[in-house]
């Protein structure tokens, strides 16, 4: 299967810390949705940060497309590359379509002012049904439409993947399905390498196809959801009596 991302025999360690993630070596599929899951401080984020350049590996090799992540341009690297950060940092006064235009941002001249829309951009906004939205200051939106404009800039950005980081965390149950169904639709729709942080391992089975599993800093499997989830594994891995039941939906877990 080609990896879109690889990491090859990578260490790292935060300052002044015994290594976190030792001689690690995986891909991440092109063109598929994979789904980071693990507990809570077992390297999910560090993964994400080292994939997406805001840590470096102390050895070893992180590579994009068979370049070493750290060899592109930031403007290169943002072209192919979009991150929904759970806590995104916003200027108080930012309507939703001018974030949504700040997605093009890598593709601006730098002297040369974003224009103050973009049919692209527009195009978007209706797909994710906020066209009645485009004119409100992002922050008077709720949890759950910020998301979708935070995604909708991230799709504006015309990047190969896009990086997630727990994005449902604090999304009800309706905009938590709705949300994991659109970008289950978008990334089929344009082949795009979707990398999402999740804890919710139904969500990971019903949504991923293609999970890696950690445990304190390894990824202790990896693969199709169905099998890297199974009930031995998440019960050895979360200290949980878990089984898994055939259900019409597929494969799903639950805790004795
Ligand atoms: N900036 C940092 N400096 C030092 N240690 C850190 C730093 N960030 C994370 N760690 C440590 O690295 C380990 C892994 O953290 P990480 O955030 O990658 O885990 P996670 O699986 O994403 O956790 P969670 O599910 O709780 O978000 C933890 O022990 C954490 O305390």
């Amino acid at each position: 299967m080609p990896a879109m991302f690889k990491l090859d025999h990578v260490t790292f360690a935060y300052p002044h810390q015994a290594p976190l993630i030792q001689d690690l070596t995986i891909g991440v599929p092109t063109g598929q949705l994979t789904c980071l899951v693990g507990p809570n401080g077992s390297g999910k984020s560090t993964l994400f940060k080292l994939l997406t350049r805001s840590q470096k590996p102390q050895s070893g090799t992180v590579t994009m497309d068979g370049q070493d992540v750290w060899a592109y341009s930031p403007r290169e690297f943002a072209r192919q590359v979009a991150i929904v950060h759970q806590h995104n940092p916003v200027y108080d006064e930012i309507k939703v379509r001018d974030l949504v235009v700040m997605g093009r941002l890598p593709y601006q001249s730098l002297l040369s002012d974003l224009p103050a829309t973009d049919e692209k951009g527009e195009a978007i906004l209706a797909e994710l049904g906020l066209t009645d939205l485009v004119d409100r200051p992002l922050l008077t939106l709720s949890g759950g439409q910020q998301q979708l404009v935070w995604l909708a800039a991230a799709l504006n950005q015309d990047a190969q993947a896009i990086f997630l980081d727990e994005p449902t965390t604090y999304l009800d149950l309706h905009f938590q399905v709705n949300f994991l169904k659109l970008l289950q639709r978008i990334q089929a729709q344009r082949q795009l390498t979707i990398v999402m942080i999740i804890h919710d391992l139904n969500q990971a089975l019903q949504y991923g196809q293609h999970c890696l599993l950690f445990k304190e800093g390894q990824v202790v499997d990896s693969g199709a959801p169905e099998q890297v989830l199974s009930a031995e594994r998440v019960s050895e891995v979360f200290n949980l009596d878990c089984y898994q039941v055939a259900t019409p939906a597929g494969m799903r877990l639950f805790q004795n």
